[in-house]
């Protein structure tokens, strides 16, 4: 985290009062799980990229079947509805401890922007060693909400959003993802954002969020 990073976990950013009009959302904690949980998501990811990449003989994927099988027994029992998992709200771990999203860290999360470096692995392949086309709007859009807590307003939707791709993105090399509001008009907020690779410009985006009515989905 940067110096200039503003706390992530202060869901009632400057304490305004305007964050409770945050639709129909339930209201997310950040947490703080025991090491296992670190352990389970980075084992999860692992076995992501092998699940995309291997070529196993017949035997060997019945003996992975029947384990992933036993896995999801054992933790069949254990779902907890929207916003009680650990999954997204892990604030330190990579991807939020999201599987849905790419294992990136935030680095400055602030009124002036939200930064993050992470990198995209096999999971994450399109093609000709290249990330997939649409992990970028995923990561984007994800960058976009954090933005868009980070100026200190309610949780709102993406009504849109534009994605350039300037260059092939490369996997397994850490990459940069930065953005920042451009202007405020009522519920709409405009953001622009970027992807580099070093000095190498990948992509850039243009969302706009729109602040959620009271008790809109
Ligand atoms: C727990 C700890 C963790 C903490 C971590 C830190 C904090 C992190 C916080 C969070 C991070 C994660 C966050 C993820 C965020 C993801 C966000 C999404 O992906 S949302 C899913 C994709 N989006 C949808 O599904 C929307 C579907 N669409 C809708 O629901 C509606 O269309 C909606 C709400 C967007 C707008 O509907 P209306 O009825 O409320 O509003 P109308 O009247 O249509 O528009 C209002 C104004 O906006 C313009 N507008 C609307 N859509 C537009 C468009 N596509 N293009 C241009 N203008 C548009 C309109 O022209 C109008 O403008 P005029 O007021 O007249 O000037």
């Amino acid at each position: 985290m940067s110096e200039q990073a503003a706390d992530v976990t202060r869901l009632d950013y400057d304490g305004d009062d305007e964050y409770e009009h945050h639709g129909g959302f339930p209201k997310y904690e950040p947490v703080t799980p025991g090491p296992d949980w670190a352990r389970f998501v980075d084992g999860m990811r692992t076995l992501q990229d092998l699940a995309v990449s291997v070529d196993a003989p017949d035997d060997v994927l019945a003996a992975a079947a029947d384990q992933v099988e036993k896995l999801a027994e054992l933790l069949g029992p254990h779902v907890a509805p929207e916003g009680r998992s650990p999954a997204g709200r892990t604030i330190e771990l990579p991807g939020r401890g999201s599987l849905l999203l790419p294992p990136w860290n935030i680095e400055k999360f602030g009124p002036d922007g939200v930064r993050s470096t992470g990198m995209f692995r096999r999971y994450h392949l399109g093609g000709n060693g290249a990330a997939h086309g649409g992990t970028l709007p995923l990561l984007f859009d994800d960058l976009m909400g954090m933005i868009v807590h980070a100026y200190g307003r309610p949780i709102s939707r993406t009504a849109y959003l534009h994605v350039d791709y300037r260059a092939i993105t490369p996997l397994n090399t850490t990459l940069a993802i930065e953005g920042k509001v451009d202007r405020v008009d009522g519920r709409k907020t405009y953001i622009t954002a970027r992807m580099t690779h070093g000095e190498t410009l990948l992509a850039e985006c243009e969302a706009l969020m729109l602040v959620l009515l009271p008790g809109q989905p």
